[in-house]
């Protein structure tokens, strides 16, 4: 039955807002293959459809029986004989031993992978294939793509600029080269074993992605350096580009008889841990970002894998993230803290990289753990206060000093009456996390993808891109490499599907984020208001249990109940029964009356925030032209904290000190509070 209800919703997959592209930015012109040249698909940015079947791994094993195929249980992955290797291998290779099983079938997905001809496809092509199989891939199974021949090109000529640091003729370059990328340490030997060379056109290092069996060359990372104040920052340019970049760096110097790997977030890291531990070592292409599950199969034959992402709290939780995909039980992890610096940092402060690893945290907990397996955690959450507190707004300073910032695992819910604004706000507050790398999934039922991505691109923008169409290709390549991605569903929805989607963007896209705009279209058609609350409580348990599970953020917007005209709107505004409220870790609402005068403007109140109960109001200005909403800049009005969501002002704080830890906090650091005031008299 469940199957059947299953297979009954057209859960569509979901895609990044993508066009083609064929400049690659941040690369010298010289190196570009002739003048600039761009082909474009018919609309501008296509949000696409692709019809998938959620499949689970008790299904892909019925499945795998039923045919007669042998399989093996991997960690992330079953290992099964591959039917893309010619049909006598096939039935050769079922008689045989384990190492000849290369199709590898993801467990959550059903996508496959043959590492020995490289084919690969979803379970639907891969039942395809099976079920018309007689000789080899049948139509519907797709081969992997070599890089596209402008890329290979470019590619190509990129890799033969370069040479090796210590073939440069000048040695102060090659000086200067290694200590900008704190390589003094890192000796030719090891920089010849990974194929690292230099292009001195750029001054960057270039990392290259070999195909497997080191046969020919699939991309490249070229890694600049630019001097930022005391420090330096490095700059990643990919090709192809970061989407499709999956290169595992260090792979082709993996053994298959390896159990253990060091996994890095950078390739330098990597460098460095190989060279002072001897161990095997990979460095993860996207870093910190996301471990794509095209890369599962090339990690299945390691029994431990040890996470070294960094020294901070977003590389702890990124491992963390990464470990559940690669089954938690055979990982550690290396806590970040003073004296576990990332690898590179701790050759260069000739500490011992082998005793760091030693002390590598497993990252499986049973389920009722004691304190002493959390308090590493709970160390890690007090040496790093700020990043615990989440990823911070640039542009609402206001709602970093009430929210503190943006956090995993949090359910917020966002009211205000109808056409005020809610949608194109809360496309700038996701927008804003979504350009400092939270990856966002956004589900538009109410208005459609390339409506919310014309607003979006504008608001990224900050201006009217009717008026500057030249610069549109410009903000539109900055645009596409945002880590954002856009369900396909229009109009009413199961929130089955949803939900299925959402996990399907969670372990592919590695999502954080999910904007659900709105809640009524998941409702159905019930008729009655009994049932519609019940539909709702039900609804909004269903997504607070998934930001729980998925340590994803959702971000879901609900319509206000029917108020008067002039009340102002109150947590208990929000449609449906209290659960919506009780159930969240933070309740927005966007004003847009009685606070304010003038038209455009609105305030945003903060009535519920469960992190540290700052609750307060602070205004908006809209900008019509770029469709943004900022603080105004001379406003004499600005952010309060309130006593309680009643609207109960609280007296006129001479200090601004932060009342933080408790629900009633009140401060106002506003010099005109009354401007601000609001509305008492609605408050009940
Ligand atoms: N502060 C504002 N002042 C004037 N116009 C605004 C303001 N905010 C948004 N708009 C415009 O109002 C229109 C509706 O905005 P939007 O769709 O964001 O509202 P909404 O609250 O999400 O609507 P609904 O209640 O239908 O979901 C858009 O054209 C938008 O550009």
């Amino acid at each position: 039955m469940w199957l059947l209800l299953r297979r009954a919703y057209p859960v569509r997959i979901l895609l990044p807002l993508r066009g083609e592209w064929v400049g690659r930015r941040g690369l010298p012109r010289s190196l570009a293959p002739g003048p600039p040249r761009r082909r474009y698909r018919k609309e501008a940015l296509p949000a696409l459809e692709m019809p998938v079947s959620p499949v689970t791994t008790s299904e892909i094993r019925q499945y795998l029986r039923a045919h007669g195929i042998p399989f093996q249980d991997g960690h992330s992955c079953l290992r099964a004989p591959s039917p893309f290797v010619g049909s006598s291998d096939f039935n050769n290779q079922k008689k045989d031993s384990t190492a000849s099983f290369c199709l590898f079938i993801d467990k959550t997905t059903g996508h496959f992978l043959c590492m020995t001809s490289l084919a690969e496809g979803s379970w639907e092509d891969f039942q395809a294939s099976v079920e018309g199989r007689g000789d080899g891939p049948k139509e519907g199974v797709l081969l992997t793509e070599g890089p596209e021949a402008e890329d290979r090109e470019q590619v190509l000529r990129i890799w033969n600029r370069a040479v090796p640091l210590w073939e440069l003729p000048d040695p102060e370059e090659a000086k200067l080269a290694r200590v900008m990328f704190g390589l003094t340490k890192v000796t030719d030997d090891t920089l010849k074993k990974f194929s690292v060379r230099y292009l001195r056109s750029t001054r960057s290092l270039v990392f290259p992605w070999f195909t497997p069996g080191a046969s020919g060359l699939r991309g490249l990372k070229l890694l600049g350096a630019e001097g930022q104040g005391d420090g330096v920052q490095y700059v990643e340019t990919t090709i192809p580009r970061p989407g499709a970049y999956h290169n595992l760096f260090g792979l082709p110097l993996i053994s298959r008889r390896d159990a253990e790997v060091v996994l890095t977030s950078r390739e330098l890291d990597s460098l460095a841990l190989s060279q002072s531990t001897g161990l095997p070592t990979l460095s993860l292409p996207r870093g910190t970002v996301c471990l794509p599950p095209a890369l599962l199969p090339y990690l299945e034959q390691f029994r431990r894998i040890v996470f070294w992402l960094g020294d901070d709290l977003r590389a702890w939780e990124a491992a963390k993230l990464f470990a559940r995909k690669l089954n938690p039980k055979r990982c550690s992890l290396v806590r970040p803290g003073n004296q576990q610096p990332r690898p590179l940092e701790a050759l260069n402060q000739s500490l011992s990289l082998s005793r760091i690893l030693r002390t590598a945290l497993p990252a499986w907990h049973k389920s009722i753990v004691s304190f002493r397996q959390l308090r590493e955690e709970v160390l890690g959450e007090l040496l790093n206060v700020e990043q615990a507190a989440g990823v911070r707004w640039s542009r609402f300073p206001d709602l970093n000093r009430l929210l503190k910032g943006h956090r995993k695992g949090e359910l917020t819910v966002f009211t205000g009456p109808t056409g005020s604004g809610k949608t194109t706000f809360i496309s700038e507050y996701a927008l804003d996390l979504c350009t400092q790398g939270v990856n966002t999934l956004w589900g538009s039922f109410e208005i459609s993808n390339v409506r919310l991505a014309r607003v979006m691109l504008t608001q990224f923008a900050v201006a009217r891109l009717e008026e500057q169409l030249d610069k549109y290709d410009e903000w539109a390549d900055r645009f596409e490499d945002l880590p954002l991605y856009f369900m396909t569903f229009h109009g009413q929805q199961s929130i089955r599907s949803v939900i299925d989607t959402m996990q399907h963007a969670v372990y592919v896209y590695d999502v954080c984020h999910v904007v659900i705009d709105n809640l009524q279209f998941m409702m159905g058609h019930e008729q009655l208001s009994t049932d519609r609350i019940a539909a709702q409580d039900y609804i909004v348990g269903a997504f607070r249990k998934f930001a729980t599970d998925n340590s994803c953020h959702v971000t879901l917007v609900i319509h206000p109940r029917k108020e008067d005209d002039d009340k102002e709107l109150q947590t208990a505004s929000i449609f449906g029964s209290a659960k919506a409220s009780q159930e969240a870790d933070n309740v927005l609402i966007l004003q847009d009356r009685k606070l304010v005068t003038g038209p455009g403007k609105r305030y945003l109140q903060v009535s519920k925030n469960r992190f540290d109960g700052d609750v307060g109001v602070f205004p908006l200005e809209f900008n019509k032209g770029s469709l943004t909403f900022s603080i105004p800049p001379k406003s004499k009005a600005r952010l309060k904290k309130i006593k309680d969501d009643n609207g109960l002002v609280a007296k006129k704080s001479s200090s601004g000190k932060k009342g933080a830890g408790h629900q009633n906090s009140e401060t106002c650091l506003g010099q005109d509070p009354s401007s601000f005031q609001p509305d008492t008299k609605s408050s009940g």
